[in-house]
């Protein structure tokens, strides 16, 4: 039996629609219009217990929204949600108790006080046994290093430090989920290898249950073996990385320097999806490889202009997504 269980779910959002001015103003409150927003369309996915999730999505796909019924903060407008079988919306507390969430924009820790009390605090709000508090308290402060601040006041803390002391804060109790939506943003790599570690740690040894929306593809790459892409509200991909790079990862990158700046070469190639200017004599080509191989790229460059330099590597993950992002993907799964 999956641990999540989403069917369906869809919410739409009422927002007035306002008018300019004065009158404007006025008119509006004698007279108020909406519009729909369709954030989440019809999605339906099962997430097992343990599993490393991914979820993606570009800016306004739908992924908080998604999160926000997840955890019970929203009530789905149709659908429906099960968490460790319970609907999250109608029992809030209950579904509280089995979940950890960790917003990297906004943090669950109290400004004014130690991190050390704010995490005593969270023993005895979750009730967490004496020795479980130890075993994790002793583990995660050895993961995450936050020892050397456990004393600091929260609003002295960095963002690095603070994203470390929520995570911990947030897995005290033993979730049998988390939620995490954008953990490493705006962190070095430093603090982001420390954030993945632990969490590879804590799914290994205490199988816990990871969804994770970001933008960072190394983040994926590092954690998840399993990707959900949503766009415009639906479910545009649901499955594995090797499959993912197999299915749509039919993509190519050549990278050409130019001896002169700016290259009246045209771009207007079959298989060319996207380029990008490094600089005036520097660019880079992503095209499909299915349509034109790089070898016949290449000499239609080296018949319209000097090249001094040039590579050509298989798409990254990130363009992979990216090109999913982009074309739409007729397909909806
Ligand atoms: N409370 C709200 N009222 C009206 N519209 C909303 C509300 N919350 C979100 N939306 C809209 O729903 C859509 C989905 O937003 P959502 O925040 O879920 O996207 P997202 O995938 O998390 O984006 P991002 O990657 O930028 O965080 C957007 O168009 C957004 O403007």
């Amino acid at each position: 039996m999956s641990l999540i269980r989403v069917e369906n779910l869809t919410k739409v959002f009422e927002r007035p629609i306002r008018s300019d001015g004065i009158k404007g103003a006025i008119k509006d409150m004698f007279h108020r219009r909406y519009e729909r927003k369709v954030a989440v369309d019809g999605l339906s996915f099962n997430i097992d217990q343990g599993e490393m999730v991914g979820y993606l999505g570009p800016n306004g796909a739908g992924k908080s929204t998604s999160i926000k019924m997840l955890v019970g903060i929203l009530v789905p407008t149709s659908g429906s949600v099960l968490v460790n079988e319970i609907v999250p919306h109608k029992h809030r507390l209950d579904n509280a108790k089995h979940i950890g969430v960790v917003f990297g924009q906004k943090s669950q820790l109290w400004w004014d006080i130690p991190v050390s009390e704010t995490l005593n605090m969270m023993r005895y709000m979750y009730r967490i046994p004496n020795d479980i508090y130890k075993r994790n308290m002793e583990m995660f402060a050895d993961i995450l290093g936050i020892n050397e601040f456990m004393h600091v006041a929260v609003r002295q803390l960095s963002l690095g430090q603070r994203m470390r002391a929520d995570l911990c804060a947030s897995l005290l109790h033993n979730p049998a989920i988390v939620y995490l939506d954008e953990p490493t943003i705006g962190l070095d790599v430093v603090v982001k290898k420390k954030i993945r570690e632990f969490l590879l740690e804590v799914n290994r040894t205490l199988k816990t249950t990871v969804l994770i929306t970001t933008h960072d593809m190394s983040d994926v790459e590092k954690l998840c073996s399993r990707v959900i892409i949503v766009n415009h509200g639906k479910k545009v991909y649901d499955g594995d990385l090797v499959q993912l790079r197999n299915e749509y990862g039919t993509g190519e990158v050549l990278s050409i320097t130019f001896e002169d700046n700016n290259p009246q070469v045209g771009f207007n190639v079959p298989g060319i999806e996207r380029i990008e200017w490094q600089s005036d004599q520097q660019v880079t080509i992503f095209y499909d490889k299915g349509v034109i191989n790089s070898a016949n790229l290449l000499s239609h460059y080296m018949s319209r202009a000097k090249i001094i330099d040039f590579e050509v590597r298989p798409s990254e993950i990130e363009d992979v997504i990216q090109e999913i992002y982009g074309k739409q993907l007729g397909k909806i799964v």
